[in-house]
């Protein structure tokens, strides 16, 4: 019989929006105090929001906030007695104003052909469906950028949309229609000058967006294990090593995507499952990893490893295969040394084999950080990158020691 791993997968689909943001969550608030008192300031206030990152930067909850201050502004102001209806629509599969104009409508359910119907007609019906019905909606336009870089939407067509309430001023002088725009990076904003002014100068907010750290990355991954998989499923380890791999620092290669450290966490879970485990394990997490990432060990670099260094690599797989965690210089050498004589070497000193583990972590085939232990003060720890599986370098770095001196003379 299999464990039971997972508990709700839907927690962990893409388009899942939890109801407690445990990131971002200060974001969410300015921005829900900004559209609060614009409503108290009663008709016609209106202004535009813009949600952007970082050149690059994917996954970094632009989306996710947007999507999570429409819904919670809907709550918030239901309970004042105002009806507001969030409304999303990623513009990039809708390159034109039209289509655009037909996602809301059909996202508010207003019965208007929006075939042969001008954009001006449905934006018309939207504005009186509003009026009628005395709600208001949010809009938000996801991937706004790539509607400035169309040349099928033109300058016209963006005043319209987005300054309505000049175009068909609202029978009681009441703005309904409020946009929120998210866009890759800051480049939308100069776009925008170029080709909007006049919306751009009326931007209230500008939120940008950092890539995730490896503790922002750390709590989204609990909020989802907790929700989503049995709780003697995973461990705190489990998603320290997932967050440490994909958290962003200046210094640290980390992509910070939320996005790849939940499908990670994912992949690791369906492993487990798919084995039959009863827990998720370090390994599963190094292949899911592995399997996410995007340059795995070079072979030609393993190739080009003097006999030493592959022993090395050889202790270190064998150990993690076997325990997994970090690994004193100690115990490695330990390993090191019985592997050698088992395969006819004779054990570099320690100078030299300090040195081939320096060599071995500029290469980017190993880890190391300082701690300090109780007894012996500080020390440096070794372990392989997550996106290496242990039992697989064990197989690649055997084959590769037998090619170059055959198998072990005496068993190891
Ligand atoms: N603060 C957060 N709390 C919980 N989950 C989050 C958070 N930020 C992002 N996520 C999750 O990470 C994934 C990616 O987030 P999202 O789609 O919002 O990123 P994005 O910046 O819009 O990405 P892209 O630029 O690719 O559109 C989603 O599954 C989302 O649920």
């Amino acid at each position: 019989m299999g464990g039971r791993i997972f508990t709700d997968r839907r927690v962990f689909e893409e388009t899942y929006v939890p109801d407690i943001l445990p990131v971002r969550d200060k974001e969410a608030e300015m921005l829900l105090n900004r559209y609060t008192s614009r409503f108290s300031e009663g008709p016609g206030a209106t202004d535009i929001t813009v949600i952007y990152g970082s050149i690059g930067r994917v996954g970094i909850g632009k989306t996710t906030l947007a999507k999570y201050v429409a819904h919670a502004l809907q709550e918030h102001l239901r309970r004042r007695g105002v009806n507001l209806r969030p409304v999303y629509i990623n513009v990039y599969g809708a390159p034109s104003v039209h289509q655009i104009l037909s996602g809301i409508v059909s996202e508010l359910g207003i019965n208007v052909p929006v075939r042969g119907t001008a954009a001006i007609e449905m934006l018309k019906a939207i504005t009186d469906y509003l009026y009628i019905k005395d709600s208001y909606a949010l809009v938000v336009l996801d991937e706004f950028q790539s509607l400035l870089m169309s040349t099928r939407v033109s300058n016209e067509d963006l005043y319209m949309l987005l300054r309505v309430y000049e175009e068909i001023p609202p029978k009681d002088n009441v703005n309904r229609l409020n946009f929120l725009l998210v866009s890759q990076d800051f480049k939308v904003l100069s776009y925008m000058k170029e080709r909007i002014p006049q919306v751009e100068s009326q931007i209230g907010f500008k939120v940008y967006l950092k890539p995730y750290t490896a503790d922002e990355l750390r709590a989204i991954l609990e909020q989802r294990a907790s929700l989503g998989l049995a709780d003697s499923a995973w461990s705190h380890d489990i998603i320290d090593m997932i967050s440490d791999y994909y958290g962003y620092s200046e210094t640290k290669g980390g992509d910070g995507s939320a996005r790849r450290a939940i499908l990670a966490l994912r992949m690791a879970a369906e492993m487990a499952e798919a084995e039959g485990a009863i827990r998720i394990t370090e390994e599963h997490v190094r292949r899911a990893i592995s399997t996410d990432a995007i340059s795995n060990v070079p072979l030609d670099v393993m190739r080009s490893l003097n006999i030493h260094e592959l022993l090395i690599l050889l202790a270190i797989s064998t150990l993690i295969a076997a325990k997994g965690g970090w690994l004193s210089t100690g115990e490695i050498k330990g390993e090191y040394e019985s592997l050698a004589r088992a395969y006819g070497e004779e054990p570099r000193r320690h100078t030299q084999f300090y040195e081939y583990l320096k060599d071995l972590s500029n290469l980017g085939l190993l880890e190391s950080r300082v701690t300090n232990l109780p007894q012996r003060g500080r020390t440096t720890m070794v372990r392989l990158p997550p996106e290496i599986p242990a039992d697989r370098l064990r197989e690649v770095v055997e084959s590769i020691i037998m090619d170059r001196v055959g198998g072990p003379k005496i068993s190891p």
